[in-house]
């Protein structure tokens, strides 16, 4: 239970960008990096993994997409909502994937690294280069065909992109969302199986969550099915593939080329990979959006006690009313609200608004009442077997 006034602490973990940072009014909030007793914390690869939950602890920010770095089941258990921004950098990923097939199709890092390091100028130069250029000739994008897993926001982003360039494009997501649907080019194909999408592309590109289901979705049992000349993209986590796996295929020649955003030692080691330094998300613009979004709903949280994409609660919000506002966090069990409620009349309590919404395991009220609350009503609730956190706002 807790109760809690402005100004609320925020801890921050990474650089976020100062556009997201400004959401936050300097006069009720207090955020860096060394707040202790935090209210919420925003952060974006920090792993929290490591970290333990503070005890004032309200909602957690992750501006960016993935959440692979949050103990997520952890603060459900505990009612505090993890929010996160999605969509708001695939853009930028989108961006580095098109590069990643030029990249790979043009061997342009060898090029550029071979150009790099030539010596002399004028015609002894043009010598050089002459000679030396058939050593990196590749291959052209236009007609090829580029296999997509997952088609959320980055893999609809991406399949529309290499459309446009010419490329045929196959896609394959059992969880295809009718958003996602209704945005992804006409041109896109689906795919029957991950099994038929990898036995027909040149490219391969995995836009998946990292997730018990996903981890090395990508073994060397579905790398035998991809063509020997294939390419295969990982912008999505190091995990979702099994690098010895991958590190294998590209030893016996059952896979051209490995292009990642996740190094390690072994892969900077191999000569056929292309491997950059997390750098899907680091754009101007994506860092933006990403800190901006994720401060809007983690204040909007904080204050008023509306949920907006969270990736672990419904989404719950109500236009404030006047007087006090109770958020509460409750197992998805039956029998929640009418003992809410039941303590509510037993204080002769009048509800003025009122919005419950559930979503797994998990659900959430927002109760608007014009009174004052009695602290004993207050730790009554908290008891209620299942009920998980409360605040009022
Ligand atoms: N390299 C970087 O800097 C960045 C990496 N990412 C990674 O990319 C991932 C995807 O990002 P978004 O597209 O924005 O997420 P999203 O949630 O919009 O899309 C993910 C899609 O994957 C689908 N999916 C889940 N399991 C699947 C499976 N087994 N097979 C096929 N499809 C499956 C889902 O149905 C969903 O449509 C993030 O979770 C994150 O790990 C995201 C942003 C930046
Ligand atoms: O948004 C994501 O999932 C990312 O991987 C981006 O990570 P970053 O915020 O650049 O550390």
């Amino acid at each position: 239970m807790t109760q809690h006034f402005p100004p609320f602490k925020i801890k921050t973990y990474n650089t976020l960008s100062p556009s997201g940072l400004e959401k936050f009014p300097s006069d009720r909030y207090l955020i860096g990096p060394g707040i202790e007793h935090p209210d919420a914390i925003l952060l974006r690869s920090h792993d929290l993994h490591q970290e333990a939950i503070p005890e004032t602890i309200k909602a957690v920010g992750r501006a960016g997409t993935g959440v692979n770095n949050i103990p997520v089941a952890e603060y459900s258990k505990r009612g505090i909502p993890v929010f996160n921004a999605p969509g708001a950098n695939a853009n930028a990923v989108t961006e580095l994937v098109i590069a990643g097939l030029l990249l790979a199709a043009r061997n342009i890092p060898d090029a550029w690294y071979f150009t790099k390091h030539l010596e002399g100028d004028g015609e002894e130069l043009e010598t050089l280069v002459e000679q030396g250029k058939k050593r990196f000739s590749g291959f052209e994008l236009s007609g090829k065909t580029l296999g997509v897993v997952g088609l959320g926001a980055i893999g609809v982003k991406v399949s529309n992109a290499a459309a446009a360039l010419g490329l045929k494009v196959i896609g394959f997501d059992p969880q295809l969302t009718v958003e996602s649907a209704w945005q992804l080019s006409s041109d896109a194909i689906a795919a029957g199986s991950l099994d038929e999408l990898l036995a027909r592309a040149d490219f391969v590109t995995l836009h998946v969550p990292l997730n018990d289901h996903t981890r090395h979705l990508i073994n060397a049992a579905r790398l035998a099915k991809i063509k020997p000349t294939a390419t295969l993209l990982n912008f999505s986590r190091a995990a979702i593939v099994d690098e010895s796996a991958v590190l294998a295929a590209l030893e016996s020649s059952t896979l051209h080329a490995y292009v990642s955003d996740f190094p390690s030692r072994a892969l900077l080691n191999h000569p056929r990979t292309i491997v950059l330094p997390h750098l899907g998300a680091s754009t101007v613009e994506a860092e933006d959006n990403c800190a901006s979004m994720v401060s809007e709903q983690v204040r909007d949280f904080l204050e008023n006690g509306n949920i907006r994409r969270s990736v672990n609660f419904p989404d719950v919000h109500l236009p404030r009313t006047e007087g006090l506002r109770l958020a509460i966090a409750n197992e998805n069990v039956p029998g929640m609200v009418s003992q809410i409620t039941g303590i509510l009349a037993e204080h002769k309590i009048n509800i003025v608004d009122f919005l419950n919404k559930s979503r797994g395991d998990y659900a959430y009220s927002l109760i608007d009442i014009n009174d004052h609350i009695p602290p004993p009503l207050l730790a009554r609730i908290s008891s209620i077997q299942g009920v998980l956190s409360v605040r009022v706002v």
